[in-house]
């Protein structure tokens, strides 16, 4: 795949939250293509987070799309308040289910992007039936929960088999990684076909002077791959 197509998403989890406004204009003017949010429950993943009202305050912030990744269960009772305060793209888990088919569908009828997420220990083949239905597929390349954790470098297979079978599709799918994102890791990510890349630590690393510096190196380094081709081996 091209480079040139690469997104990066920073994760707002390594932003200071005493002033997130602040820091989503300062990261919008470094250069970030769209905004990630994680929505964390503190029982779906064991960590606590921020709700609609908080984004919908923020939304006023940038007009870079809102990427929202809900670590949430039950998920379903919460997608039109999320959908309603400025998320544009709505990542959901399996596992918050019942019924993830469903919740795909309630997310396009209202008019968002719809994302599905796999966790590292999640198989591909859960994308089987659901092809047709989502936008993007978010790979965790750590177990979700906190932010400043090390890239699951096992992670690098699954992403090369969805590339696969999102171009087999043919379909307009973005493929994103998020987790351990870094100069070190990037390459690899992009390489094996990942074309979103979410980056928390490495985008907010040194405060808002830093911001511009970080992504493009992270840019630059999306180019290099560090592990020999044949370790990814789908
Ligand atoms: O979803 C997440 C954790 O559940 C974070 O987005 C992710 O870990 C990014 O943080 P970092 O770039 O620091 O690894």
């Amino acid at each position: 795949m091209s480079t040139n197509a690469v997104r990066i998403a920073p994760s707002l989890l390594s932003a200071d939250f005493g002033i997130l406004g602040a820091e989503i204009e300062a990261i919008d003017a470094a250069g970030a293509d769209f905004i990630h949010i994680d929505v964390m429950d503190g029982h779906f993943v064991p960590n606590l987070t921020l709700g609609p009202p908080v984004i919908r305050a923020l939304r006023r912030f940038t007009a870079k799309p809102f990427d929202v990744h809900l670590m949430i269960a039950p998920v379903d009772p919460l997608l039109d308040a999320f959908a309603d305060a400025g998320a544009d793209i709505i990542t959901v888990h399996p596992e918050a289910g019942p019924h993830l088919h469903r919740t795909l569908q309630r997310i396009r009828q209202l008019g968002k992007k719809a994302g599905v997420s796999l966790n590292p220990a999640s198989p591909v083949a859960w994308l089987d039936s659901i092809m047709d239905d989502i936008d993007l597929v978010l790979v965790m390349s750590v177990n979700p929960g906190f932010g400043g954790q090390a890239f699951i470098s096992s992670q690098l297979d699954k992403i090369a088999q969805i590339r696969r079978r999102i171009d087999l599709s043919g379909r307009d799918i973005m493929l994103e990684v998020d987790g351990g994102i870094s100069i070190q890791t990037i390459g690899d990510a992009v390489a094996a076909g990942a074309d979103v890349l979410v980056a928390g630590t490495a985008s907010f690393a040194g405060g808002p002077e830093r911001y511009a510096d970080n992504i493009a190196a992270l840019r630059a380094a999306a180019k290099v791959r560090a592990v020999v081709p044949e370790q990814v081996t789908a």
